[in-house]
């Protein structure tokens, strides 16, 4: 019967194959996946997977560059042989992803396996993922932080709030189910809105006191319960800089992973050039400050690093190219430059 059921959903997806474009196909069977277990179990066995220990990915490194590796099912199942763990661990990654051919990508940590063992087994590193985050290509970058995201969240949602009982995740870990009384857990992230400040010729940026030396990045905050997303940014720059914004508007979002899950919702925000007095909150904020256009196509050029001047003190550097607010910053650059005089 399972065979026969294979046989047919291989019929059925190779017809997809050919109605369908490769977006609409890969959606449609990461959302087969998440519902149905059986389904889910057959891709574990023939997919790939990224490795984590205690949420630390696993990355290799080619010259000075880093890469997120995948391991292959066969792989992995030889390494859970030899350190003595049963092939069923398999069931406890999350479903991350698939390529274009529907090969689907499982994120599992190895918490409790021997971190050492595992690296030299596989001739690589477990690494803090906000070290790795500036080394990392965008692609790379975007699945370890989903990956990381999705694994801490079921590590930290083992039992029912309500009921105190045990919750099982379905086997792509898209949801949690207390099944005392079938409550259903999600996993969550924050909404945080963050938004680039302009005067009409200059843009706001500002530090924390945790941001290395000479980093500074447009000012976010996350949402409050009943807020709408205008609602946010007036009240962030109001909190944090002491300015009142006349208008903003929307330019793009992005899944954050530090602390927790997050999604960042990125704004411009314009305020009236004669009210521009930054005053700075300084139970949020080290510094923030108003730059020009030349300042900050200059800090873009610049790689994205501590850099000491002669003088002692940090050049200013920006985020990385695929952090959002780096797109925020590219964006106001480009709209200077295409303002009339
Ligand atoms: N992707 C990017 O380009 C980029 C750039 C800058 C900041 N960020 C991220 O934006 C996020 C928010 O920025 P912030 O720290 O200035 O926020 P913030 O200004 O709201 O201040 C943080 C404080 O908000 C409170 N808070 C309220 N709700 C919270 C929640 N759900 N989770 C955690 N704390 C909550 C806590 O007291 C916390 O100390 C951070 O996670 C930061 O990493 C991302
Ligand atoms: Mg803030």
């Amino acid at each position: 019967m399972a065979m026969l059921y294979q046989a047919v959903y291989r019929r059925a997806s190779f017809m997809w194959c050919r109605l369908h474009s490769t977006y609409v196909r890969k959606m449609r069977y990461l959302f087969e996946l998440k519902e149905d277990d059986g389904l889910c179990r057959q891709a574990q066995n023939s997919g790939t997977f990224y490795l984590f220990h205690n949420l630390f990915p696993f990355l290799q490194k080619v010259g000075s560059k880093h890469f997120a590796s995948q391991i292959s099912a066969s792989e992995l199942k030889r390494i859970l042989k030899k350190f003595k763990q049963d092939e069923q661990k398999l069931e406890d990654s999350v479903l991350i992803g698939c390529s274009d051919e529907c090969m689907a990508y499982f994120a599992l940590d190895l918490g409790s396996l021997e971190k050492m063992d595992i690296e030299s087994e596989l001739k690589g590193s477990f690494t803090e993922l906000w070290k790795a985050f500036f080394q990392l290509d965008g692609k790379d970058a975007r699945l370890l932080s989903l990956a990381q995201a999705l694994l801490r969240w079921h590590d930290t949602h083992r039992y029912c709030s309500k009921t105190g009982q045990p919750t099982r995740k379905n086997l792509a870990g898209s949801k949690r189910v207390c099944h005392t009384n079938e409550i259903i857990y999600y996993p969550q992230m924050s909404p945080v809105v963050i938004t680039l400040v302009s005067d009409g010729s200059r843009c706001l940026l500002a530090r924390q006191a945790s941001f290395p030396q000479g980093m500074y990045s447009a000012l976010a905050g996350f949402c409050d319960v009943g807020e709408t997303l205008e609602e946010t940014v007036r009240r962030e720059v109001a909190e944090e800089v002491g300015l009142e914004v006349k208008s903003m508007w929307y330019s793009a979002s992005q899944h954050w992973p530090f602390p927790n899950s997050s999604l960042m919702i990125a704004c411009h925000a314009m305020v009236w050039p004669q009210q521009n007095e930054i005053r700075v909150n300084k139970l949020e904020l080290e510094a923030a400050t108003w730059f020009s256009l030349e300042e900050v196509v200059e800090a873009l050029r610049r790689e994205p690093r501590p850099l000491r001047q002669e003088d002692g003190r940090f050049s200013l550097w920006l985020p990385p190219k695929w952090a959002i607010a780096h797109q925020l910053i590219q964006e106001w650059v480009k709209q200077q430059s295409t303002m009339p005089a």
